[in-house]
């Protein structure tokens, strides 16, 4: 057993951990970073980065597909073999993270490849293929693990050859048929991935509505969406059974119908095991599913988490945002807060589902004076310009007594990029009057911001 004395050890590298050592190796201090899998965490290698790659593909067929409306003929035929190739050479480089791992050592930081466990407060141990590493940090532990898909307790689920995230972005063919179980934001971009590559789709979601942390006129857009397009979305109803035989998955749902299919993707949300992680050597909770961390992202002395396991949204630019406050602290300089009132996501369905801040019931339920707005992307100008392919809707959500934005929604052709100004509006807390004030460029699709703010004021 070997004893190294380091500033800072960061375990889990994910896009939170990996700034964070960096920021701190390149200010001089000696880093350790651990991870067991890939430096760069879920992001780069099974998450954002390929299945955005997927959805590219996936919206160039969709805009072949609108050609007939809009100029004429095209023929498309669908391969999934360059989105695959694509993944493989230039997104993860066969998942193969050298390159993450020479940027981080030229900071002056040490990687670590192993299994890191919190063994008593101040020390982490590494289980590495050549044995156990003790650290004592002389400055900070950093906790960044991320999270790992959930596989619900279903009868008969684990034994069967199901995909998760995982398994998806690393497939080389698609199947003829999908169900997906799991209607949040991984679901749904996966779903109508494949559906838009020929693979006939099933969505199965257990609450009310697909997408059903958001507002309700986002899942209404979206589901009729999906079923134009085919894909059969049961919604309100999960399997109670999973049968797989003969190369088919046969699913009995609570509702008492069954689908049936080629593969089966489970993308029922996410969990961390903090047991495994150690947490209880700080006195923390090894049950829960996340770690509490104050406005700087310290969750014991000398130990700061950042990341998915915060549950401060399981955004990529959430733990990057979270990573530059904690290193500022670590490093002392730490006059920033964590604000999260403005926090971004984006679900990169067509159209994009993007919206921060708070939706109209949770607004409601903190007892907020509130005001909504609704307007469809159909009915502004660019949105009738643009015609196939214009499904969406804005919605904001006012406090009337402060004059401010307390959320919005945009579900449109390049949602995400709309909502970059209420990005700023919320942030800054500019007053809709002045925002009333603004001009909004012709036929933008954010000009449809104009016609949704005017409907808050009498
Ligand atoms: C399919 C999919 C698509 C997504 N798309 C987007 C998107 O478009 N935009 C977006 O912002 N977000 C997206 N996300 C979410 C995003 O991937 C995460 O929020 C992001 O990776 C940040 O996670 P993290 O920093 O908490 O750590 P992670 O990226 O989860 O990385 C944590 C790392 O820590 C390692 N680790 C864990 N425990 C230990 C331990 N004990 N010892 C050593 N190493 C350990 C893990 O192996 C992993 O490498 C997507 C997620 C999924 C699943
Ligand atoms: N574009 C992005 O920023 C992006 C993309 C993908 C994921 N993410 C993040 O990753 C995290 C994980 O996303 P996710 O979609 O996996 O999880 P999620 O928790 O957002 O959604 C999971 C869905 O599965 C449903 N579900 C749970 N158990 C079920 C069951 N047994 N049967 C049927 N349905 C069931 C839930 O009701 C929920 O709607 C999210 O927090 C998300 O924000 C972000």
């Amino acid at each position: 057993m070997a004893e190294d004395e380091v500033d800072a050890v960061v375990v889990g590298m994910g896009p939170g951990g990996e700034e964070l050592a960096g920021r701190l190796a390149t200010a001089g201090l000696s880093v350790v970073g651990v991870d067991n899998r890939l430096l760069g965490g879920e992001c780069p290698y099974y998450a954002c980065i390929p299945t955005k790659m997927m959805v590219r593909g996936a919206g160039a067929l969709a805009e072949a597909g609108r050609v007939p409306l809009l100029a004429g003929t095209a023929s498309v035929q669908p391969d999934w073999t360059p989105v695959a190739d694509r993944i493989r050479d230039e997104a993860t480089s066969g998942w193969d993270d050298q390159a993450a791992v020479r940027r981080f050592e030229a900071t002056g930081g040490r990687f670590v490849r192993g299994l890191g466990r919190l063994t008593a407060p101040g020390e982490v141990t590494v289980a590495t293929p050549e044995g156990e590493r003790v650290f004592r940090p002389r400055r900070a532990i950093v906790l960044n693990p991320g999270t790992e898909p959930t596989v619900p307790p279903i009868d008969g689920l684990r034994d069967t050859p199901f995909w998760t995230n995982r398994e998806a972005v690393r497939a080389r063919s698609l199947p003829g048929s999908m169900v997906v179980l799991g209607a949040g934001p991984v679901g749904l971009e996966f779903a109508q991935v494949f559906a838009r590559f020929g693979v006939d789709t099933t969505v199965v979601e257990s609450a009310p509505r697909v997408l059903s942390v958001g507002e309700p006129e986002a899942s209404e857009s979206i589901t009729e969406v999906f079923t134009a397009e085919g894909i059969t979305v049961h919604t309100g109803t999960s399997a109670r059974r999973v049968r797989h035989r003969e190369g088919r998955f046969t699913l009995e749902l609570d509702s008492g119908e069954s689908v049936s299919a080629e593969q089966l993707l489970i993308a029922t949300g996410r969990h961390t095991d903090l047991a495994t992680l150690g947490v209880g050597a700080l006195g923390l909770e090894e049950n829960a599913n996340t770690i509490a961390v104050d406005e700087r992202m310290r969750a014991a002395e000398g130990v700061w988490a950042v990341g998915d396991v915060t549950g401060h949204g399981a955004y990529t630019h959430t733990s990057v945002y979270q990573a530059r406050i904690a290193a500022d602290d670590i490093l002392g300089d730490g006059a920033e807060t964590a604000d999260y009132r403005a926090m971004p996501a984006v679900a990169f369905t067509d159209p994009e589902v993007a919206s921060l801040g708070l939706t109209e019931d949770r607004a409601r339920r903190q007892g907020f004076p509130v005001r909504t707005a609704v307007t469809a992307i159909p009915s502004s100008a660019r949105g009738w310009i643009h015609k196939a392919g214009n499904e969406g809707v804005i919605k904001l959500v006012a406090d009337t007594d402060r004059d401010i934005l307390l959320g919005a929604t945009v579900v449109a052709p390049l949602g995400g990029e709309i909502l970059s100004a209420f990005t700023v509006a919320v942030h800054t807390q500019v007053h809709i009057a002045q925002l009333r004030r603004m001009i909004f460029a012709f036929p933008t699709f954010h000009r449809a911001i104009e016609a949704a703010l005017g409907q808050l004021v009498d």
